[in-house]
């Protein structure tokens, strides 16, 4: 287990609670983690996308205190956009320019990188995925699965310590599911992954099990995910779904 009591640890959320309407979403989440690849698994409206939002600051916490490697990513939001990176489930919902390139310099140039250190960055990630030749393309003429690792290219030219993960594969078809897999295989940056999919999580180093907005279990994934698996299973047996939702 990779256990980390000092407060540089890479993700340190102490009694984090968040609210809406006075009702908890997340409530007394204590999660402390200096694991590569990290992951979060939870069933429907268990808080995992509201946990992704307070990781990548921006929403703020409640209650409780929350530190990216020692940054408040909320109050410090240069902090944050070298700190975190957050890739959405949707790449519609992340693109804003047409072509590949502009795409992928945006963040550095938010970052305060001039034109030219900008253009090198973008080569060097297009580089490392072996993607140069896609530098002028038409993002509109890429697949669902390629527009995914122009977004995932585009946050890694930040140079964030942390990429977060939500629901990465949701939707998607087997083999676009495989290539985005592939890609996030070889990237060296720390990861957290959210997933109410047991099978996405299994190669996490330490996974963490979040329900009602409590983390109720962490641990290994092959002794953590028989467990949930098992729990989701009962639960869908039993006949009021509406119960579920609680
Ligand atoms: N801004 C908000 N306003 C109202 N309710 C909210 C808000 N944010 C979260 N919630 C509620 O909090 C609960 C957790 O939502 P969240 O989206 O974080 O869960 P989730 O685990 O990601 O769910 P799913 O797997 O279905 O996407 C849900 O019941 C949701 O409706």
């Amino acid at each position: 287990m990779h256990r980390c009591e000092t407060a540089q640890c890479a993700i340190r959320l102490d009694d984090l609670g968040y609210e809406v309407a006075g009702r908890p979403v997340l409530d007394g989440v204590t999660l402390h983690s200096s694991a590569r690849r990290i992951g979060v698994v939870g069933r429907n409206g268990s808080g995992k996308s509201t946990l992704a939002r307070l990781l990548a600051g921006l929403i703020a916490p409640t209650r409780g205190q929350l530190r990216i490697g020692g940054r408040d990513v909320f109050r410090d939001r240069r902090a944050a956009l070298e700190t975190v990176g957050i890739l959405f489930q949707n790449p519609e919902h992340q693109i804003i320019f047409p072509r590949v390139a502009e795409e992928i310099a945006f963040g550095p140039r938010q970052q305060g990188l001039d034109k030219v250190q900008t253009a090198a960055r973008v080569e060097s990630v297009l580089r490392s995925f072996d993607k140069l030749h896609w530098k002028d393309a038409p993002i509109s003429a890429l697949s669902q699965g390629q527009k995914h690792l122009v977004c995932m290219m585009a946050v890694l030219a930040m140079r964030p310590r942390l990429l977060i993960l939500d629901e990465p594969y949701a939707g998607l078809d087997i083999p676009t599911r495989r290539q985005l897999a592939r890609y996030l295989h070889r990237i060296e940056t720390r990861l957290l992954h959210i997933s109410h999919e047991p099978s996405d999580l299994e190669s996490c180093d330490e996974l963490f099990w979040l329900d009602r907005g409590r983390i109720v279990a962490q641990g290994a994934p092959a002794g953590l995910l028989p467990d949930f698996t098992a729990e989701m299973i009962r639960l869908g047996e039993l006949d009021d779904i509406a119960d579920l939702a609680g």
